[in-house]
């Protein structure tokens, strides 16, 4: 190897050390989406990354979707599926059909995945051992409220078994079903389910990853990469601001966010699951990718990320440098 590659690989290495340092130990939520997961080569580089930070000292724990390989079920049974505010209008029977998918299907993939790189991951379902009780879920939609079937709301979680295993060093792989009291089986967006489990686990970090850049500021449905403009960071109130003018499955990610950072997790952010290693680069790089959520008040707590070569969310929101 010529020196100057040398040096720079080096250089690469040792940007990583503080971040290293500030998040050894620390659990972070990462919540993989459906549509990330559609390209092997990404499914490889989402895997390695996932393995690398357990190697690295952190307790990674993965909360998966699964939307688009629900939807290629429900197509091929012949049954039908709208959404309503970003969230699928789930029949008895398409319900039956979302847990499989889901717990069956998916679980397995992305827990076999991840074990090609290191033999951590455990797959759970959000019923198992009481980890997600839900209540049925209304919508609201132009401040009315619609009832949109078998979709559950968090309303207690039971992360004692999720401890276990990442005190045993495990990767735990969630499914976002819920159960009810009465045993009612709810299908749970997974960006809710993964932000009620970044609470519950006092989380350092929440990361959403998607199929866009992260949040943009003026969405225009088809534009391209880089003809919208995307959102850096944002603090919690200029976020809850801009809920009401979000829309589709954006407003459960941007949600989560909000839920996250207000219920005592210090970061949560969007970012690009088309990006390889988009993981490892929000988490030992400098620059950070996405678009990044902070409380209004960060607590002093050890996460060691500098903020200051961001924008500011003011700044962002005018479209300024600071
Ligand atoms: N303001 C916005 N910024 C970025 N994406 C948006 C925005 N509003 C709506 N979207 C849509 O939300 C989608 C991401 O949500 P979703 O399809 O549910 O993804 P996932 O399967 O990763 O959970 C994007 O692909 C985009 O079509
Ligand atoms: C209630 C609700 O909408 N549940 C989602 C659960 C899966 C999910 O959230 O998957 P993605 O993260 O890939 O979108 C659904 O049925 O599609």
């Amino acid at each position: 190897m010529r020196r100057a590659e040398a040096l720079k690989k080096a250089a690469t290495l040792i940007e990583a050390l503080p971040w290293l340092a500030g998040f050894h130990g620390a659990t972070v939520v990462i919540k993989y989406g459906g549509n990330a997961m559609t390209e092997e080569h990404l499914r490889e580089k989402f895997a390695e990354d996932v393995v690398f930070l357990r190697y690295a000292g952190l307790r990674p724990v993965v909360v998966h979707g699964g939307g688009p390989q629900i939807n290629t079920q429900l197509d091929r049974l012949g049954i039908e599926s709208t959404f309503t505010a970003g969230l699928r209008v789930t029949t008895p029977e398409a319900m039956q059909v979302v847990r499989m998918v889901l717990v069956g299907q998916v679980n397995r993939d992305v827990v076999g995945l991840i074990n090609r790189h290191g033999p951590f991951a455990i797959g759970m379902s959000g019923e198992d051992a009481h980890l997600f009780t839900a209540v049925r879920k209304h919508a609201v939609v132009d401040g009315v409220s619609v009832d949109i079937g078998q979709v559950g709301e968090i309303v207690n979680v039971e992360a004692g078994a999720v401890r276990a295993l990442l005190d045993d060093g495990r990767i735990p792989v969630i499914s976002s079903v819920a159960r009810s009291d009465d045993g009612t089986v709810y299908n749970v967006n997974a960006d809710t389910a993964a932000a009620a489990l970044a609470v519950a686990l006092q989380a350092s970090k929440l990361i959403v990853l998607t199929d866009v850049e992260g949040l943009y500021r003026d969405w225009r449905p088809g534009a391209g990469d880089g003809e919208n403009e995307v959102v850096d960071r944002l603090s919690a109130t200029e976020l809850e601001k801009l809920l009401p003018t979000l829309s589709s499955g954006m407003v459960p990610k941007m949600e989560a966010c909000l839920t996250a950072v207000r219920g005592g997790v210090p970061q949560a952010h969007v970012l690009d699951g088309r990006v390889p290693h988009s993981v490892l680069l929000e988490i030992f790089t400098d620059e950070g990718v996405g678009t990044m959520v902070l409380p209004d008040a960060p607590r002093a707590v050890a996460v060691p990320k500098p903020v200051t070569r961001r924008l500011t969310a003011t700044a962002q929101l005018k479209g300024n440098d600071e």
